[in-house]
């Protein structure tokens, strides 16, 4: 009879994590078998796979073990390894809860950004410090079909380009990643947010994310959008002193983004688990071929 692994399934404002719970960093996730298991007809499914790993025992995660006793190794859905996901860590810290590993309250969570402070509210949402935005200077255009807009360079740890649209059915149906320029703006690809103003400090957004598509969120995107709208605004909170929070919907719920005088943005959401089961060890071991 075949070993059992097991996973669980969560979300995020819709955007989904196979969850992958693996203290020893024993379980071989390559590319092949993350893209498995985020495959929605052959494997699990989702935009993306939350392998949780015991900081001590992962070499890139070694360092952070003092501070953070967890290391959320994130992938994206087609395998490849992304630096950042803001939903991530909060399904990450949500996962720890219901698997008892930590109570509500405050944690650490070591990520490939750096650990990451996460505060898990009585209410149920979860609140995570994201770090600051990072703005390169330097004119972005992105496009879709015959279509071009100026796009805002955020780096939130990952990258993101940011352009304000009339509608968002503008974007089209984002099966393709949607070409940028100039190519050296984004050397390892670029996450793509398209946003339209809802009302005062409120906008919403759709987005193409690298290495997993249109997606129905992205935390590290909503807090670049949250960033950017800011600074069109002329809201910068290093200069006024004051905090900006920015209200970000996405398809599949809202995020609420505060940028602190400090340049510290924290974001709150909603962060479920829907399910849990077990995979067939040899299914994952022919899918990581
Ligand atoms: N959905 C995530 C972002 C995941 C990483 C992204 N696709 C990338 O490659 O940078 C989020 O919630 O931030």
């Amino acid at each position: 009879m075949s070993t059992r692994i097991a996973f669980l399934k969560g979300h995020g404002t819709e955007n989904d994590f196979v969850i992958v719970p693996d203290p020893e960093n024993l379980i071989d996730l390559t590319p092949a078998a993350v893209a498995a298991l985020c495959d929605r007809r052959a494997g699990i499914g989702g935009d993306g796979v939350l392998h949780v790993v015991r900081s001590a025992a992962h070499p890139e995660a070694a360092g952070m073990a003092a501070e953070a006793e967890w290391f959320m190794d994130y992938r994206n859905g087609d395998g490849s390894i992304a630096e950042m996901c803001g939903n991530g860590v909060r399904v990450f810290a949500r996962y720890l809860q219901h698997a008892g590993h930590v109570t509500e309250g405050d944690l650490a969570v070591a990520t490939r950004g750096g650990v990451k402070r996460v505060h898990i509210a009585k209410d149920g949402d979860v609140t995570v410090g994201m770090g600051t935005a990072r703005l390169p200077e330097g004119d972005v255009t992105v496009s879709v079909g015959d279509r071009s807009w100026p796009a805002r360079n955020v780096n939130m740890g990952n990258p993101h380009a940011v352009a304000f649209v009339d509608d968002l059915s503008d974007a089209g149906d984002l099966y393709a990643p949607p070409p940028f320029s100039p190519a050296v703006a984004y050397p390892d690809g670029v996450n793509v947010e398209f946003v339209v103003d809802r009302g005062p400090r409120h906008v919403a957004m759709r987005v193409h994310e690298r290495g997993s598509g249109e997606t129905r969120s992205c935390g590290t995107g909503a807090c670049a959008v949250a960033v950017a709208t800011a600074r069109r605004d002329g809201a910068d909170p290093a200069e006024t002193g004051t905090p900006a929070t920015y209200t970000v919907d996405v398809p599949g719920g809202t995020l609420v983004i505060t940028e602190r005088p400090d340049g510290e943005i924290e974001m709150t959401g909603p962060a479920v688990i829907v399910a849990e089961g077990e995979l067939d060890a040899n299914w994952l071991e022919n899918a990581a071929r």
